[in-house]
């Protein structure tokens, strides 16, 4: 029997369930599996996320969702494409790939005996999946995973050229309705690629046929751009801030088993309080080999204390762990380290390789600053935990996203880039001391406990956030 055609009070004596589909990444999952546990928890909605990949799951992603239902799709092999490979590009080609396995998992959910699907959420690269819904006569909405800024650009890109993108004139703005005015040299890295940009603007144009787009963001945060877009024009869905839906800790530990014995915990409970800077760059970020002496050089002349969760190098991408076709995991990243690094920081630094409890450390006491790539995710952890930024972003959105936390959060420094196109050593070491000892770094630390008060409101009881989590769950038990 056709799902659609299932008659309405058969239907209705189904139990209502939302199909969420991240997009392949970590930054995609962890907001999607913070959603459903707010619609499970909270509002005793069913919640399955089916989940594309191009491996089979790792064991952290296995854990991450092991609380959840969920679909682990069959992966789609990387192995033909490019050596250097485009992530925005990477992710829309599993997504195209695995639409024949979307469809049969969306089939075998909508036919079966138990549930009626009310919401299909994918999140900004899922959209191709929207006509597999629209067949199945399932309402289809946005998850989308980054800042309200981005989803502004995102409904000016179908009139976007890639021309407008080929200006010499780095330092021209471009004006985002409801935003500061950007540098065209900070607008995200794929918009200058006529590949990356021509697959985004696809993207784009399907947005309008979602029903509505869920944003991780909150007022207080963007104001002016979530006003702007909260504003009714056709063709542009119904927005609903539910921010910030963040890794807390709490969860941190259901996600990934109990990390109260890892290494980086024990040893920051031995610091002073508010004196160690965390440096990380999110699940996929690497730096060039000569990027990681500077910043190891730069660390020890800032004279402060450091947690640094460091990948191996790759000197061609800077997005070289997102997928794992390109980097070297073989290799221990303390290899690369300036000789003598560790024995002169022992006790005041600690390195730990690939991956650390990011939200329990930004939870921890010890924490005073962190250095980070500019992940949406690692922004919103840092706001729920009052830990102001250091920004240095490295690919995707995450310049735009260094703006934001810069020039209208006002809870970031943003080093500068020298002439070889490296962050130089005595830079960082001014910027990190500034930070965590300055004038400066007060001023950006009490701006960001005021932001903690208003996240903290906004998902309270009658915050709202909270309310608008309501509201969607009302509409898609009753859908
Ligand atoms: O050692 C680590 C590294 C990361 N994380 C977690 O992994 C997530 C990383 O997310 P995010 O900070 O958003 O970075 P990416 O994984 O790089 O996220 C991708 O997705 C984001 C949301 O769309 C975009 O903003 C980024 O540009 C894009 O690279 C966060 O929850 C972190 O807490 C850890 O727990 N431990």
């Amino acid at each position: 029997m056709e799902y659609h055609n299932k008659p309405r009070q058969q239907q209705q004596s189904l139990e209502p369930l939302v199909v969420m589909m991240p997009s392949p990444g970590k930054g995609h999952l962890i907001p999607l599996i913070e959603f459903s546990k707010k619609l499970t928890k909270n509002h005793d909605l069913g919640v399955t996320i089916v989940i594309p990949s191009n491996d089979p799951p790792t064991a952290a992603e296995t854990t991450m969702v092991r609380d959840i239902n969920h679909i682990f799709l069959p992966p789609v092999p990387l192995s033909d494409l490019p050596s250097t490979p485009k992530v925005e590009l990477l992710i829309s080609y599993t997504i195209h790939h695995s639409l024949p396995s979307i469809r049969r998992a969306l089939q075998s959910i909508a036919y079966s005996s138990r549930h009626r699907i009310t919401a299909f959420v994918v999140d900004l690269f899922g959209t191709e999946a929207f006509d597999i819904s629209s067949e199945l006569n399932i309402p289809s909405y946005i998850f989308f995973t980054s800042t309200s800024m981005f989803l502004s650009f995102f409904f000016q890109l179908p009139h976007w050229k890639a021309t407008q993108c080929e200006s010499d004139d780095s330092t021209k703005l471009v004006q985002i309705p409801g935003c500061v005015p950007i540098h065209m040299e900070d607008l995200a890295d794929g918009f200058k690629d006529d590949e990356i940009l021509n697959a985004m603007i696809q993207h784009a144009k399907r947005f309008r046929l979602a029903q509505g787009i869920i944003e991780n963001s909150f007022l207080e945060l963007e104001p002016g751009t979530i006003k702007e877009l909260q504003n009714v024009k056709p063709g542009r869905p119904p927005i609903y801030p539910v921010g910030p839906l963040a890794n807390m800790v709490n969860d941190q530990t259901k996600l990934h088993g109990n990390n109260n014995d890892h290494e980086c915990l024990r040893w920051l409970d031995e610091q002073p309080c508010g004196s160690v800077l965390f440096v990380c760059f999110g699940s996929g970020g690497t730096l060039s080999s000569a990027q990681i002496v500077e910043l190891a050089l730069g660390l020890e002349m800032s004279e402060q204390r450091f947690l640094w969760v460091i990948k191996s190098p790759n000197d061609k991408v800077s997005s070289g762990s997102f997928f794992n076709v390109n980097n070297n995991i073989l290799n221990d990243p303390l290899n690369f380290l300036p000789k003598g690094f560790v024995e002169r920081t022992k006790g005041k630094g600690l390195v730990v390789s690939n991956w650390a409890p990011q939200a329990q450390v930004l939870a921890h006491e010890s924490i005073g600053g962190f250095l980070t790539h500019c992940g949406w995710n690692s922004i919103l952890e840092s706001v729920v935990n009052g830990v102001s930024l250091i920004a240095w972003p490295l690919y995707a959105e995450q310049k735009m996203n260094a703006v934001l936390v810069t020039r209208d959060m006002k809870v970031g420094l943003r080093p500068k880039i020298g002439e070889e196109g490296l962050v130089e050593r005595e830079e960082i070491g001014i910027v990190v001391k500034m930070l965590m000892e300055g004038e400066e770094g007060k001023k950006l630390r009490h701006r960001m406990k005021e932001l903690r008060e208003a996240a903290i409101e906004v998902v309270g009881e009658n915050g709202s956030s909270t309310k608008q989590i309501e509201d969607l769950a009302l509409m898609w038990k009753n859908g």
